[in-house]
């Protein structure tokens, strides 16, 4: 079988299924690690919980999810071991779903609740989009208006079953300014567009620093030398100044949607849903 007949390149949009009971389902993504996804993620879906909607959030990453430090449930004992510890249900019975927990109006699920945050898990890469699927399918969501699903980095799994299985309403990518991070970002872009999953616009994070003394954002990193990059062509949702308020708060379980709201930060990122609301209205209408 030729490698592109087992990926997205080749799934027609008739056979993914949609997740019952939720209304929307957007994932952020980008092709670089490290950039700001999960802070992104959390802030996104917390600031969509803070004006009203029921929102579930899935950490897409299971050798290094962050979600459990950035909201304050941190798992410090090691388990036993991998499928000893993960409580999946049997998807056939519906049997054994497990509850998600539940911070700042946000449900959350990841694989980092089951497995100590400095032990590490080893399931084959190609394992990952299936392990994921399941942990997915194994929470009792409820009805939710958006879950939003954090990637890790790359263009793999599981990005590929995602996108390949089940309806994607929107993507949303994150990067920082460099060439570096904007042209592997630009491959996720491209594997979304593949995909036919619509992609909602992109985050420039990191790119701007507030001075603590004169209050004005100034350029942390060298303009991108690049003549053109396919992200210029998408929406921009939000720029993210750099902040060690986002990190310290965010080590501590706290997203600064919620512990500083009036920080430049937050206001981006509560204007950052409102855009993705507006985007994924949009790409309704488009569909209509
Ligand atoms: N705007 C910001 N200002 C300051 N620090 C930030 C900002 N955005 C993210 N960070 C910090 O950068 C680090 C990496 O962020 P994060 O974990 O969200 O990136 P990621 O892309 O999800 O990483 P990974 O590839 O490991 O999944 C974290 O310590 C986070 O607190």
């Amino acid at each position: 079988m030729r490698e592109e007949t087992r990926s997205v390149i080749m799934v027609s949009k008739e056979a993914r299924k949609r997740l019952e009971n939720i209304g929307v389902l957007v994932v952020v993504g980008s092709g670089k690690g490290g950039v700001g996804k999960s802070t992104v993620s959390v802030n996104l879906a917390v600031a969509l919980a803070k004006q009203g909607a029921s929102v579930g959030l899935l950490d897409g990453d299971a050798y290094g999810p962050s979600i459990p430090l950035m909201l304050g449930v941190r798992k410090r004992t090691e388990s036993k071991g991998w499928s000893a510890a993960l409580p999946l249900a049997d998807l056939k019975t519906q049997q054994r779903k497990i509850q998600p927990l539940t911070r700042y109006g946000v449900k959350i699920i990841s694989v980092g609740f089951f497995i100590g945050e400095e032990q590490a898990v080893a399931p084959m890469p190609d394992a990952l989009g299936l392990l994921m699927r399941q942990l997915l399918f194994s929470v009792d969501w409820g009805e939710l208006d958006y879950l939003v699903i954090d990637l890790p980095p790359g263009t793999s799994e599981p990005q590929d079953t995602f996108c390949r299985e089940l309806v994607v309403d929107g993507a949303v990518l994150v990067t920082t300014p460099q060439d570096i991070a904007r042209i592997d970002t630009a491959k996720a872009l491209a594997m979304f567009q593949r995909a036919h999953v619509p992609v909602l616009g992109v985050v420039h994070n990191m790119g701007s620093v507030l001075c603590p003394h004169c209050g004005e954002l100034f350029e942390v990193f060298p303009r991108s030398t690049e003549q053109r990059n396919a992200l210029d062509s998408i929406p921009i949702l939000g720029d993210i100044p750099l902040d060690p308020g986002v990190v310290s708060m965010s080590d501590q379980g706290y997203p600064v949607v919620v512990s500083m709201p009036e920080s430049v930060a937050a206001r981006v990122f509560s204007e950052m849903a409102q855009k993705v609301t507006q985007r994924l209205a949009e790409e309704r209408e488009g569909e209509a």
